[in-house]
Formats: C-alpha cells, sequence, structure tokens
C-alpha cells in the first residue's frame, strides 16, 4: 500500500491537489478485507464470474502446479487460487432471475447425483492447473432445478477440492468462509456448499470487493503505508 498527494499534474485532471491517491489489490484479495476476518483458518470465498478462495494460514504456500499462491498479509498468509468454474457458467445457462426461482425448488440438503465440471470453456487453472481441460455439463435432466442443482454441488466440490488442496500443500486448514459476489446471494447454494466442505459457511456482511478496496485506501490514507 502507499499513499501519494496528487501532483499538479493529475490535478489538471480535474482532483484537487490534496487528493490522496492508494493502490489497490485484485478483486479476490478485495473481497476477502470487505469480509474482516483476519484469524488463521477462517477463509473468504468469491463467487463472481470465477470462483476464488482466500485462506488465512500461518504458513506460506505456493505451487504453480495446482495454480495455487500466497500473499502477506501482515505477518500471516492468504492462500488460494482462482478456479475458472463460477457464475459465469450460470449467466451462460440461466438468467439471474431464473437462478432466484429455479433455486427455490432446490433441496440443499439432498445431494445431487449429477456429476459436472462447470467451466465457461476449455481450460482450468485451480485446484487443477489443465489449459486442455474441457467442461462438463452434460448429461442435462429434464428439470432445470435439478440441472441447477447439480452445477452448484458441482462447484461446492470444486471449492472443497480446493480447500483440502491448501491443506495437503501445508496451509492453516479451513475452519470457517465467508461467502463474497453475487454468489453470496444464494442462500441454497450457501447451504450446499456447507454440508460439502463440512465447516460453516456464511454470507459476508460486505459483500462487494469495492468495500475491500475502500477499506485498503482508509489504511494507506490514514497511516501511509
Ligand atoms: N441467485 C444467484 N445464485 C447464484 N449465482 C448468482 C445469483 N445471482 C447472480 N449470480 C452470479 O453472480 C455473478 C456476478 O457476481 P459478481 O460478484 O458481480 O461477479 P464479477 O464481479 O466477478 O463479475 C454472475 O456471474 C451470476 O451468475
Ligand atoms: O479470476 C479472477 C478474476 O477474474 C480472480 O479473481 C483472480 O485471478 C484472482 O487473483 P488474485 O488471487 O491475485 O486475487
Amino acid at each position: 500500500m502507499c499513499a501519494h498527494n496528487m501532483t499538479t499534474k493529475y490535478a489538471l485532471s480535474g482532483f484537487s491537489n490534496d487528493c490522496v491517491v492508494c493502490t489497490g489489490t485484485t478483486d479476490s484479495i478485495a473481497a476477502f478485507l470487505a469480509a474482516r476476518t483476519t484469524d488463521p483458518g477462517k477463509a473468504v470465498t468469491s463467487l463472481g464470474s470465477t470462483l476464488a478462495i482466500k485462506l488465512v494460514s500461518r504458513v506460506r504456500v505456493e505451487d504453480a502446479r495446482f495454480g495455487v499462491y500466497s500473499h502477506r498479509l501482515d505477518d500471516q498468509w492468504l492462500v488460494g487460487g482462482a478456479s475458472n468454474s463460477g457464475g459465469v457458467v450460470l449467466r451462460q445457462l440461466f438468467s439471474d432471475d431464473q437462478l432466484v426461482t429455479l433455486s427455490r425448488d432446490i433441496d440443499p440438503s439432498s445431494p445431487s447425483p449429477l456429476d459436472y465440471y462447470p467451466l465457461p470453456k476449455k481450460g482450468e487453472r485451480f485446484p487443477v492447473s489443465d489449459p486442455d481441460m474441457e467442461p462438463r455439463l452434460e448429461p442435462r435432466p429434464d428439470s432445470d432445478a435439478e440441472y441447477l442443482h447439480g452445477i452448484l454441488e458441482s462447484m461446492a466440490r470444486i471449492e472443497a477440492s480446493g480447500y483440502k488442496l491448501l491443506k495437503e500443500l501445508g496451509a492453516t486448514p479451513v475452519e470457517e468462509v465467508f461467502t463474497a459476489g453475487g454468489g453470496a446471494q444464494n442462500e441454497k447454494w450457501t447451504a450446499i456448499r456447507e454440508r460439502v466442505l463440512g465447516v460453516p459457511v456464511w454470507k459476508a456482511e460486505q459483500t462487494e470487493a469495492a468495500y475491500g478496496a475502500a477499506l485498503l485506501a482508509l489504511r494507506g490514507a490514514t497511516t501511509g503505508s
């Protein structure tokens, strides 16, 4: 983080001379910061266009074979990765209104027998790094609600594989997950994920990454570090 007073050059663009500019961060780190959790074992899954996980760990973990990397978070580490699965696949198949109405017919306590690997196109980054992986979204049942249930459950399995992989690579095991992004609105999906992950899963109080970016800017502007 850093903060700089705007120079005359930028003031010419319409900003005042004392406007403070702070450098930002990526969307999933910003979403993590928005959730305001810092204890080891706490994590934030961002269910936006993609599925990104960030776990607070005492141990730094890096493994390019699986698309796993760490960012420093004060004296701890934010470890995780980003899957190409996520909301963009849902948008290819359903409108946001359909996601709401179809989800009403899903019983999250009942595991879906459908096994997919939902990707928008060829290629996965994490928890498997495979540029040639093909999307798997067949067979499609007659019922759209059953189809959505199978897709949400399959994405939950990808998320669970991600957290399991981080543990196997030496990260602090996940104990609790907060959710950010558009998918956080879906309570049925949250319940499915809680069953599949085996740890408590909550919607974060602030689900917008922009809120985390604003917190970061506040810290940069007030401490200058
Ligand atoms: N009710 C819902 N259930 C599950 N996913 C949803 C729902 N409503 C919207 N989404 C998904 O949320 C995504 C948008 O979330 P957002 O955080 O704005 O994504 P991003 O900023 O990464 O593009 C869309 O891809 C959409 O499929
Ligand atoms: O897929 C993404 C954006 O579309 C992810 O948010 C991004 O790859 C995650 O990056 P980082 O881990 O550095 O926050």
